[in-house]
């Protein structure tokens, strides 16, 4: 059984997943973070230099001699190339990490796709899909926005924060001291509140995905809610989400705020003090003017990595409790696959022999049996619930059977690959499935080597193609992300078109429901009929000519076949179908 993700990884764990991912780009990346070391180092290196021209200033004034403008311009020349040398440093470091960074999430972001593409789909029977795929995406947005800004932004402060403070014990050991005691009241205190608002973001991400699914639930059922005059209560809905949310935001974003004024006080208190004492040093000589100057500014440098540890380490928390999520969804074991013990391309029988299955402990099919035959039409019927669905899940193996086995030809289907099995199948939903594409696109789906004309025959054959000829743009015509610009009959047909491009070799079709006009039934009822022609058929059937003339009716009740013979029998029988068939079809 799939777990559902419950344990948090540890950090070191979500960095050796993200270094599986950076590994290709590792050394563009560390050229980049070069960079920012180079940048850094410029940086920390600005202050003494602007401070020998103050020194040099100085000492030609207090000794009454003229300015020596060559040594200024001297060092004018040296801060000019620190200048340049930390700009191009910048660029560069711009261009390689932006480019590592990105190529890096490009990857992760095919991973998770790959990865929801072999899941089991009983996976997604635990997790809100809605939720799990909005998680998803925010902790992506999190992570690339981590990788892209905080990380040269911590690497930039630990630099400064070095390089600073070795320039300053240059400068002066007692008034680097003076600095430094205030540093690990910073530190304690940065501790503390960072324990204290790491579960606060995770709550935070928590809930914005929670908001996020509740937004995509209300937005699917945006007509139901409208129909059932629900407004109020959808709004409210929402209103307590973002409420929730309001509070979790609130509270991480206070309290990891509130290192920053706690630090400043404590640094403004330190700088006041050595300013005092450099001044000292300065009138006993044993400092120059242009470095107590100098020393003025690397305390101001170094007081910034240290005011931005609060907003780094929320940035990092988030990041961490994104990969975190990220990670262990990456983690999920896959679909186990076989590779095929031999190739079936005909279909001559599939038999369900003495097949158990049930979602969870219990037992929803307890022992059936099918045998069906090359181009044989299997009518299943039932109330609803009966387990209709389930036959056709257990055949694609969407799910596999707990007891017994299901063979084709003789062959288990778990001998079978994933691919090697559904490609012999093809499925037509009363809940159909169109993409953000073109219509064309759409149809070629299940044979994407498919030519033009070959397209343009399946359509005529679903009876289809007529309507795609009224379009302006016919086959090009873009079908929107929620496919609401096709009505519901249409988008059935085009699935019946998909599906005779494909050809399967076996065909499961869900027969609508819902009524539809009578013209549209004509089309669909000729498009299903030829869709099914001469081809091995499960039929899950509403209609009476589908049941009548099916080679094989399955009644189906509580997970088990009850009944199984043509229409003829079974109606002789007088059991459950002659039950079912009168009170639903006999008029
Ligand atoms: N993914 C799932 N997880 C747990 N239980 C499920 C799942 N899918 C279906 N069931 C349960 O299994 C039983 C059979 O469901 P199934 O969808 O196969 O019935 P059906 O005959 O196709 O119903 P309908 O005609 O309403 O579509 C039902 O009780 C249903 O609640």
């Amino acid at each position: 059984m799939i777990m559902k993700e419950t344990k948090k990884m540890k950090f070191s764990e979500c960095l050796s997943h993200l270094f599986v991912f950076i590994k290709p780009y590792r050394f563009k990346l560390l050229f980049g973070i070069l960079m920012v070391i180079t940048a850094q180092v410029t940086f920390a290196l600005n202050p003494t230099v602007e401070g020998m021209i103050t020194t040099q200033l100085a000492s030609d004034i207090s000794s009454h001699q003229p300015i020596q403008i060559d040594k200024v311009v001297h060092i004018l020349c040296i801060l000019f190339t620190i200048y340049i040398v930390k700009t191009i440093s910048q660029f560069l470091m711009a261009i390689f990490m932006t480019d590592a960074i990105q190529k890096t999430m490009f990857d992760v972001r095919n991973a998770i796709e790959d990865k929801i593409h072999h899941l089991p789909v009983s996976y997604f029977d635990q997790e809100k899909t809605g939720e799990l795929l909005s998680r998803i995406t925010n902790d992506v947005d999190t992570l690339s926005n981590a990788l892209q800004q905080t990380l040269s932004r911590v690497i930039s402060a630990v630099c400064t924060f070095t390089f600073v403070l070795f320039m300053m014990f240059r400068i002066n050991v007692l008034m680097t001291c003076i600095i430094l005691v205030a540093l690990p009241v910073i530190a304690l205190l940065s501790k503390f509140v960072v324990k204290k608002s790491q579960p606060l973001f995770d709550d935070q991400q928590n809930t914005l995905a929670d908001l996020n699914g509740t937004i995509n639930e209300l937005y699917d059922g945006y007509n139901e809610i409208l129909s059932y005059n629900q407004q109020e209560h959808a709004l409210k809905r929402f209103e307590k989400d973002n409420e929730r949310m309001r509070v979790s935001s609130f509270k991480a974003q206070f309290v990891s705020s509130l290192i920053n004024p706690l630090c400043s006080l404590i640094t403004y208190l330190s700088i006041g003090c050595a300013s005092l004492v450099g001044c000292l040093q300065v009138l006993n000589g044993t400092i120059a003017l242009g470095q107590l100057q100098a020393f003025i500014r690397y305390i101001w440098q170094i007081n910034d990595p240290i005011s931005q540890i609060s907003q780094l380490s929320s940035a990092v928390q988030s990041a961490f409790s994104a990969m975190s999520r990220l990670f262990t969804f990456l983690n999920q074991p896959i679909e186990e696959d076989v590779v095929s013990k031999c190739q079936i391309d005909e279909v001559r029988t599939i038999e369900f022999e003495h097949v158990q299955f049930g979602y969870d402990d219990n037992l929803l099919m307890k022992d059936v049996n099918i045998d069906v035959h090359q181009g044989q039409t299997i009518a299943i019927v039932g109330p609803t619930g009966a387990g209709k669905t389930t036959l056709t899940n257990l055949l694609l193996r969407f799910y596999d059977v707990k007891g017994g086995s299901i063979k084709i030809n003789g062959i288990d289907i778990r001998e079978l690959s994933y691919h090697d099995l559904r490609k012999l199948f093809a499925l037509v939903l009363q809940d159909t499935w169109l993409f953000e594409g073109s219509i064309e696109q759409n149809i070629a789906y299940g044979n994407e080597k498919a030519l033009k004309n070959e397209i343009v025959e399946a359509a005529k054959q679903a009876n289809v193609h007529h309507f795609i000829r009224t379009l302006t743009d016919g086959y090009d015509t873009l079908i929107n992300e929620e496919g609401s610009n096709v009505s519901q009959g249409e988008k059935q047909l085009l699935t019946i078109a998909r599906a005779l491009l494909k050809n399967p070799e076996v065909l499961i079709l869900d027969e609508a429901t819902s009524s539809v006009d009578t013209r549209l039934e004509r089309r669909l009822q000729g498009a299903m009929d030829r869709v099914m022609e001469n081809r091995t058929c499960f039929v899950i059937a509403h209609r009476l000519s589908t049941i009548i003339n099916a080679d094989k009716i399955l009644v189906l009740e509580h997970g088990d076949i009850v009944e199984q013979g043509n229409h003829e029998e079974l109606l002789n029988k007088n059991g459950v179908y002659a039950r079912l068939y009168n009170a639903q079809f006999a008029k």
